[in-house]
């Protein structure tokens, strides 16, 4: 039963609640469909909890920003949380561990770069990789899935434990697909069935495999910890993985909530949120540059111009670049690549948008519902730069650009992969021409639903620029 005030939703099963309204396998219509009957604000019960689904940028700025406090939670038993051992910072409650936890992960990724030079060489190391598997590939029909996917785990991996994996190394390939499996599955139906219906959790049933999965990961985290300790020199940190066990030496261990179990999980969790996030968006991105041609060599022309004389770029240099900025974010725009942003839940009773929320109430942020909504874009469905250029041609943001969230809880990552984004696109538009083959066919934009979204898979040609 929904209490008094509560936003309006569809009526519920008992047992099942919702679950029968909603496509698992990619419930994202279904909610657009839901919010064309309640309004931007309305509640859903998956199984037996209280959730509520946020749409649009005004309710969504008024629960993330304006009453960051009430709905900064995440929820505590769901199938996420015993994947994830209650561990790391993404699943964690908004508290002390959380707020000491997210505080200095900020700080470390700071103090390797963010801001100075040394991320952007790092980032600049990892592309020289890119451009060689590129430069093998000249004229040839290739798949840049893996190149994407390792380049971004691998830049993610320098800053935590000061190592990159070569693209076919087998142990990287193994800890990549376990994380793929989870990020699929974190999403999937087995995983709203877990949380609806509790009585099946200890069933052997096909959500078991996240479990394993995550275990191989952790036995993993847990040798390069070891390993760690071992090398290190304490007051010298070579990496994020020294930096916390400096600190945690620091630290007195009967007020801290730092432990190297929560620093396995915390490493697992950086991992995770770095690689298919950026990745699937650099997919994404290089799908439309290659089927939007006169895009691309506006990009190209404009590089061109910026860094004459110059061999290579920096982030800095974004800011001569209005056109290009605005084809970054567009590709963001239009990659939707966290739809469903990752639950919140209510810290306390509060209200929104006039209804009465209780605490412990599930929170949906549907950051999907912002990228075509109605009077907040100039061409909310095409893929159309000028979504962030004003009448000057100069680059704005307009508010309903969300892809990072918003709050306390948006993403930690954020200074750092818009970081790759950029200088990835930029460098490697300047070397290269992506063509989009002659016997692909029409392309297909059909987004793979997930925790995050990807394309479908898809083969790109290469050629070397002439003019450079
Ligand atoms: C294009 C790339 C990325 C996108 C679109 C993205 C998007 C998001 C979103 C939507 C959230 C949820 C925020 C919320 O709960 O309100 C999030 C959280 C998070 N992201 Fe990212 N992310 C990206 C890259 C990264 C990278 C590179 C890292 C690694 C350093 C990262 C680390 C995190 C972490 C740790 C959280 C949890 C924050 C918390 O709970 O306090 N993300 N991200």
């Amino acid at each position: 039963r929904r209490p008094k005030n509560f936003p309006p939703g569809p009526p519920a099963l008992p047992l099942l609640g919702n679950l029968l309204n909603l496509n698992l396998e990619n419930p994202l219509k279904d909610l657009e469909r839901l919010r064309k009957s309640y309004g931007n604000v309305y509640s859903l019960f998956i199984g037996p909890n209280r959730t509520v689904v946020i749409n649009g940028v005004e309710a969504l700025k008024e629960a993330l920003v304006n009453k960051a406090h009430d709905f900064s939670g995440r929820p505590q038993d769901m199938f996420i949380n015993d994947v994830t051992h209650r561990k790391g910072v993404i699943v964690v409650d908004y508290g002390p561990r959380w707020k000491e936890h997210r505080r200095f992960a900020l700080m470390t990724l700071r103090n390797f770069g963010l801001g100075k030079n040394t991320m952007e060489d790092r980032i600049h190391g990892e592309i020289q990789h890119i451009i060689k598997t590129l430069e093998k590939n000249i004229g040839i029909k290739m798949s840049p899935q893996v190149m994407f996917h390792y380049a971004a785990t691998n830049i993610i991996c320098q800053v935590l434990f000061g190592t990159r994996y070569e693209y076919d190394d087998e142990l990287n390939k193994e800890i990549v697909r376990c994380l793929t499996q989870i990020n699929k599955a974190i999403n999937g139906p087995w995983a709203m069935l877990y949380d609806s219906l509790p009585f099946i959790r200890s069933l052997p049933l096909p959500f078991t495999k996240a479990f394993r999965n995550m275990e191989t990961v952790r036995t993993l985290a847990k040798k390069l910890i070891r390993e760690h300790k071992k090398s290190r020199v304490p007051g010298e940190p070579r990496d994020f993985l020294d930096c916390y066990l400096d600190e945690l030496e620091k630290r007195d261990s009967e007020k801290t909530t730092f432990s190297e179990e929560q620093l396995i999980m915390y490493a697992i969790d950086l991992q995770f949120a770095g690689t298919d996030t950026t990745s699937n968006t650099l997919l994404t991105g290089f799908l439309y540059l290659m089927t939007h041609p006169d895009i691309q060599e506006r990009c190209q022309q404009e590089i061109d111009q910026v860094m004459e004389g110059k061999d290579q770029i920096c982030f800095d240099d974004r800011h001569n670049m209005p056109f290009t900025q605005a084809v970054i974010h567009e590709v963001q725009r239009v990659a939707n690549t966290v739809p469903l942003s990752v639950v919140h839940c209510t810290t306390r009773d509060t209200d929104l948008m006039g209804y009465s929320i209780p605490k412990g109430t599930v929170i949906i942020p549907n950051l999907s519902s912002l990228l075509n909504e109605q009077g907040q874009w100039k061409f909310p469905n095409d893929f159309n730069p000028k979504n962030f250029l004003n009448n000057k041609g100069e680059f704005v943001k307009p508010e309903a650009f969300m892809p990072f969230s918003a709050g306390p809880r948006t993403c930690l990552g954020e200074g750092l992969a818009r970081m790759e984004l950029f200088l990835i696109m930029v460098t490697l538009l300047k070397k290269f021409k992506f063509i989009w083959p002659e016997d692909a066919g029409e392309p297909d934009y059909t987004l793979v639903y997930g925790a995050t979204q990807t394309p479908k898979p898809y083969y790109m040609k290469v050629q070397l620029r002439e003019i450079q």
